[in-house]
């Protein structure tokens, strides 16, 4: 797969600040990229510097395998921060106006507004606009010039359950449009449902990466349980079981590596149990967000 950004280095001080502190990065085309990291950690920095709106005070990046030029960044679309749009003009009027600027096929405008749903309301003024809607035409402008990668800061940010799974249902569009995505995002549940890959920064450093996939993988957790006084006895003597637990009325069992659900009803069932309930839990983002960034807590 191609390497659509390759980030070597890359720092940014701000006096004293390190805000961004030697940082690797490798994006492939069509990667749902989620850069995640607490409050403070260097990701709208990060971007800023991609972008080429904040310098960086040493390392170096690549897009496509090229040093950044202004042509190079017409290939990317970005919503950073709020983006300006004229109150008074329809959301038409706006993309119209973006796509001159940007010397955009006019043809272009009609897609992004059915892409991101606006179509119904593409002639009303932005200020009639809900917060979701206004985040949703920033992501039109960004895409109009019909931009090979698309770069996203925050983009549920302040919106409600409904707008933030729409935001989600078009990343996935766009990623199926065959886009590649970078974003940054305070929400795990949200970088777990729309991206194939992350990274963890922590005060600037990049402290984990890799395919979203991984997450959970190698340890499986078991809820069980049975109409069973001795359920817990008999689970304790599985060879599959690193630890048993009492969790509310079920038990949950940590199994060992290589052991997995259907190995431990074959087990109750050959000591004569019947289960009343067996779901595997995978181990969620934010549990393995939290696991990474206090392995990575500094001296
Ligand atoms: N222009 C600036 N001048 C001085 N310090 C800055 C500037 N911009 C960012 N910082 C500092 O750099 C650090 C990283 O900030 P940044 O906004 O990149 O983090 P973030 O991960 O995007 O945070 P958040 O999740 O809160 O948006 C912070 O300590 C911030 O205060």
């Amino acid at each position: 797969m191609q390497t659509v950004l390759s980030v070597r280095g890359l720092t940014k001080n701000f006096g004293r600040l390190c805000a961004v502190n030697q940082l690797n990065l490798e994006v492939k085309a069509g990667q749902v990229f989620g850069m995640l990291g607490p409050n403070g950690s260097g990701k709208t920095t990060t971007l800023g510097m991609l972008m080429g709106v904040t310098n960086p005070s040493a390392g170096e990046f690549s897009w496509f395998g090229e040093a950044p030029s202004h042509t190079i960044r017409k290939r990317i679309g970005a919503v950073l921060e709020h983006p300006i749009f004229y109150p008074y003009l329809s959301g038409q009027k706006n993309l119209e106006l973006n796509a001159t600027i940007k010397q955009a096929d006019p043809a272009n405008i009609a897609k992004v507004l059915e892409l991101v749903e606006l179509t119904a309301r593409k002639d009303h003024k932005y200020r009639t606009y809900s917060l979701g809607m206004k985040q949703r035409l920033a992501i039109a402008s960004a895409l109009v010039n019909d931009p090979e990668i698309l770069i996203l800061d925050e983009p549920t940010n302040g919106l409600d359950p409904m707008g933030i799974a729409e935001i989600r249902q078009i990343i996935k569009r766009i990623a199926a449009d065959g886009k590649t995505i970078i974003l940054a995002s305070h929400l795990l549940d949200e970088v777990q449902k729309v991206c194939t890959h992350y990274a963890v920064l922590r005060k600037g450093q990049l402290v984990h990466s890799g395919p979203v996939d991984d997450v959970g993988k190698g340890e499986e957790l078991v809820e069980v349980n049975a109409y069973h006084d001795d359920l817990g006895l008999i689970l304790q003597r599985f060879e599959g079981a690193k630890s048993v637990k009492k969790d509310g009325a079920n038990y949950s069992v940590q199994m060992n590596e290589g052991f997995h659900s259907h190995d431990l009803n074959k087990f109750l069932f050959s000591n004569g149990i019947v289960v009343s309930y067996l779901a595997t839990q995978k181990k969620s983002l934010e549990k393995q967000f939290l696991e990474i960034l206090s392995e990575n807590k500094p001296a």
